[in-house]
């Protein structure tokens, strides 16, 4: 969507649901700070909407975001509405038609942060991105209920595997580890179980890796890896994992990396056929929205991996800088908002 020469961007706004506007208010902010010529439009898509019109993500509105450099997004998803809609009915089909097939996930102990695990763990490094496939796996809602409510129902949500899917977020992964000082590729998986799956899985990381010599790869099953990110996360540099994998231990990497509020993700479409989505790893946070008590940090790193991802390094490093700066100095309590002033005034 974008070219070298590109100066304006035409940002789509999804506040969402929750804390999702209250976050995602702050990324805006920052963004404006930056100078960079950006232009947004905000689309009402959650629950207020699903409330009004009973509509969750009308065809029409998918077709306008298609015409956006960027989606910027807070969270979707609301405990007014039943379970799964929201998330099945806007977050996921927005992945899927924009074919946002690398979920990027980084995870990084920044200066002066505490992370739950101890100094002698993080001391050894803590510093890692997780590529998450996007579109495939047991969230494709290839499945279905049968007897529904008797004692002999049935549920069966079937994870759908493509050799087609695998490989190229595979190779979007080797080519992102090639990038790293460390060169390492961990696969994620659970292939002593998981079989038809697993298997595809780690013949495809052994055949891509064929391309990639100077990448060192290793495999844990997601179980283990589970017990490694909590206990030795130096030994990960880029993790490569199913859709569902990848969504957990995201959780469990953005709270060894200083908590849920921090960490910042990115649904890319290489292609850039479509526009990439930029949002916060966590979710609406019911239990916190509209006190002026979450942290916008992770919508803010989101908004700095937009710019990264527009061809603005530079103006993304200067956001990310002032996000560390900010971290190195946090004392005490600050409201979203005084927070996003702060990161703001620092770019
Ligand atoms: N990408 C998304 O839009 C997304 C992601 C995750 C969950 N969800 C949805 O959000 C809703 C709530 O989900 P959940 O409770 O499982 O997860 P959650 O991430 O919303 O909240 C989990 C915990 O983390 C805290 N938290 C989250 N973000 C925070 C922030 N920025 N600052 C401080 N604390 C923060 C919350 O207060 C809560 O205690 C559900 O409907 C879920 O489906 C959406
Ligand atoms: C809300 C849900 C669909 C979503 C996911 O599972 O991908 C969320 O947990 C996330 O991590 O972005
Ligand atoms: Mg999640």
């Amino acid at each position: 969507m974008t070219d070298a020469q590109q100066t304006s961007f035409d940002i789509a706004v999804i506040g969402g649901d929750g804390i999702g506007p209250e976050v995602v208010a702050e990324g805006r902010k920052v963004l404006a700070a930056t100078g960079v010529s950006v232009s947004t439009t905000e689309y009402d898509l959650g629950a207020q909407r699903w409330h009004r019109t009973g509509e969750t993500l009308p065809d029409s509105v998918v077709e306008e975001l298609r015409g956006h450099d960027a989606i910027l997004l807070g969270a979707i998803g609301d405990p007014s509405v039943p379970s799964g809609v929201l998330e099945r009915g806007v977050l996921l089909p927005l992945r899927f038609a924009l074919d946002h097939h690398v979920n990027l996930r980084p995870a990084k102990l920044y200066p002066g942060v505490t992370s739950p695990l101890s100094s002698e763990v993080t001391d050894k490094g803590l510093d890692f991105v997780v590529v998450r496939e996007g579109t495939e796996g047991p969230y494709v809602g290839n499945g279905g209920a049968l007897r529904v409510g008797t004692p002999h129902e049935v549920a069966t949500e079937v994870s759908v595997n493509t050799r087609f899917g695998i490989e190229r977020v595979v190779r979007d992964a080797f080519a992102r580890a090639r990038a790293r000082p460390r060169r390492h590729l961990t696969l994620v998986h659970k292939h002593n179980v998981l079989t038809h799956a697993g298997h595809l899985w780690r013949r495809t990381v052994e055949e891509v890796g064929a391309e990639f010599p100077d990448v060192e790869t290793a495999y844990q099953h997601v179980d283990a890896a589970t017990i490694f990110l909590a206990t030795d996360p130096a030994r990960f540099d880029v993790i490569v994992t199913d859709n569902l994998f990848g969504d957990i231990i995201t959780d469990i990497a953005a709270a060894v990396a200083g908590g849920i509020g921090l960490a910042a993700s990115g649904n890319i479409n290489p292609s850039r056929e479509a526009p990439s989505m930029f949002e916060p790893v966590h979710g609406s946070a019911p239990d916190i929205a509209g006190q002026g008590a979450a942290d916008p940090t992770a919508a803010i790193l989101s908004a700095a991996m937009l710019l990264d991802h527009l061809g603005r390094p530079e103006d993304s490093a200067r956001v990310e800088a002032a996000v560390a700066a900010d971290l190195a100095e946090r004392t005490g309590e600050r409201s979203t908002s005084a927070i996003g002033d702060a990161i703001a005034a620092r770019v």
